[in-house]
């Protein structure tokens, strides 16, 4: 059993391939023994969280999630706990393997519940797993609501009850951790997954995945990029931002301000506003430059932030001719708006220049002329969706991150957290990004190096200290 931390990445399985690897691993084992071991596993891991745990309350539903249930409770009464078995559903109508642990159980000397228990020190999530079909409803929606009332620590047996694997969608169970048996699913990264998977460990049942192709990674610390001594600022690269319209100086001035930090050799700042250009940008380091002086065949550009409506006027130029290219906010929505647009960023690709775009929910939503919930259901679906039709790479921000490429498995990152909601923070990525792409980073890598090293940086923040897009930016890179 191992902790899923941050550092090392992880090889993600959906619903149906971890249904191929369960079948392949039943047909190899006695009956039953898969779980026994998820049971005993899930056992274990209780008695870590709530080690001097009383009575622990284990609510089982109708699937083998409620089976791995039953056989935690066997366990955990034969460790001497209280444990408190309630089953949403009829222990007639369970599968095989569930209603073998049912009888386990009742072996054991032990018997349902009628009712949730008034007080508990932990309580086991086995509604539902990997089978939860439909939003929940009776009986094990009156356990959901019983177990958020009850204000003790919920373990829940291999996804949050109610969370759908494949996509982190759905309303949910809100546990503290979750314990997730034979793989390790994408739906518990992103979208509502983090929220509702607590802290997640990983058992394998000694299964090993096999032939089965991961759907998707979890991504882990990106190699460092160590400088040599016999090197100079024109082997980092060169960055120009493109963007800032009137009003909006500040986002241009936070994406130039994270390139710098991020290590590039040289920032060049083309603020759209001709006003801004007399604005002191408080960083001595950047070149303010108009745009249409810049020599894009040699640089990595970030275009869009802040860019407002002006920044339609620029793309023409840039998208054919900027030596690599990340497209954000306002660069975003023009290419979503203009036909031409579209086909000029997607002639990049057959010129085998590098494009990241970084879209938020919205802004994908427009690029890919969908809604926003849309985009939100299947976040890795959508993210794929809009790297096959743009032919680049993608970065679908907000929690749990996705970075995708056409033709190999889409990342999920693993860090940040909801102190990167406040504005501005995006800029700052864009400019992360264009500062590894300058530094000749392969357009995957550097969206998932940045997002993860952007994501990090608001995990290590200080609690005290607030986090902004400036003091992010100033400690890119570090
Ligand atoms: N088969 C096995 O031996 C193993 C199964 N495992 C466990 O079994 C789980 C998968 O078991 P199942 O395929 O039985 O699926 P689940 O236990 O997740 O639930 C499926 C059952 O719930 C019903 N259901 C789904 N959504 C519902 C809703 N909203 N309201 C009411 N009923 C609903 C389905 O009709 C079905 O009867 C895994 O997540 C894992 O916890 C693990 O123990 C590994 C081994
Ligand atoms: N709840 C959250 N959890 C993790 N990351 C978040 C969360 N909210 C925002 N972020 C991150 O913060 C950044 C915000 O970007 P964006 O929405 O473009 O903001 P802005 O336009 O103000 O710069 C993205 O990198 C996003 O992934
Ligand atoms: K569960």
């Amino acid at each position: 059993m191992h902790q899923v931390a941050p550092d090392r990445s992880w090889p993600l399985f959906d619903v149906a391939a971890t249904r191929r690897i369960e079948q392949a691993a039943q047909a190899a084992l006695p009956p039953f023994t898969l779980m026994q071991r998820a049971g005993l596993a899930t056992a274990r891991l209780a008695l870590a969280i709530a080690p001097h745990a009383r009575r622990i309350w284990i609510a089982c539903g109708p699937g083998n999630n409620g089976g791995d249930g039953l056989e935690a409770a066997t366990h955990l009464a034969a460790w001497g706990k209280e444990a408190v078995v309630t089953l949403a559903g009829d222990p007639a109508a369970l599968p095989a393997d569930a209603k073998r642990a049912w009888e386990r159980l009742r072996q054991a000397g032990l018997d349902l519940a009628p009712a949730p228990p008034h007080d508990c020190d932990l309580c086991i999530d086995a509604l539902l797993g990997i089978g939860a079909a439909r939003p929940l409803q009776g009986g094990l929606a009156a356990a959901a609501q019983a177990m958020a009332g009850v204000g003790r620590p919920v373990l829940a047996i291999d996804v949050p009850s109610g969370l759908h694997a494949d996509t982190g969608a759905g309303l949910a169970v809100r546990a503290t951790h979750t314990l997730a048996l034979l793989t390790l699913k994408p739906g518990l990264f992103t979208a509502g997954g983090r929220d509702a998977a607590g802290q997640v460990w990983f058992d394998d049942l000694e299964v090993p995945a096999g032939p089965e192709a991961p759907c998707a990674l979890l991504a882990g610390p990106p190699l460092a990029q160590p400088r040599l001594h016999a090197s100079h600022k024109g082997s980092y690269g060169d960055v120009a931002v493109i963007g800032g319209a009137p009003g909006m100086a500040g986002a241009a001035l936070l994406a130039a301000s994270a390139a710098l930090h991020a290590g590039a050799g040289r920032v060049y700042l083309a603020p759209l506003d001709p006003a801004a250009a007399r604005l002191a940008p408080g960083l001595p380091e950047l070149m303010l430059r108009d745009w249409s002086s810049l020599p894009l065949p040699s640089l990595a550009v970030a275009c869009g932030c802040g860019g407002g409506t002006a920044v339609a006027d620029v793309l023409p130029q840039v998208l054919p001719q900027a030596a690599s290219l990340v497209l954000d906010a306002d660069a975003l929505n023009a290419v979503a708006a203009q036909a031409d647009l579209q086909a000029l960023l997607r002639a990049r690709s057959q010129r085998s220049l590098p494009t990241v775009l970084t879209p938020h929910p919205l802004e994908a939503a427009r690029l890919l002329g969908t809604s926003t919930p849309a985009v939100q259901a299947d976040r890795l679906a959508a993210a794929q969706a809009l790297a096959a039709r743009y032919a680049c790479v993608v970065v679908l921000k907000g929690s749990g991150t996705v970075i995708a490429a056409p033709g190999q498995p889409p990342a999920i990152n693993p860090t940040g957290s909801a102190r990167l909601a406040t504005g501005g923070t995006g800029d700052v990525l864009a400019g992360w990004i264009a500062a590894l792409l300058a530094h000749g980073l392969p357009a995957f890598e550097a969206g998932q190096a940045a997002v993860f090293r952007h994501g990090q940086l608001a995990d290590r923040w200080p609690a005290g200290e607030p986090l902004v897009a400036g003091a992010l930016a100033a400690r890119a890179g570090g």
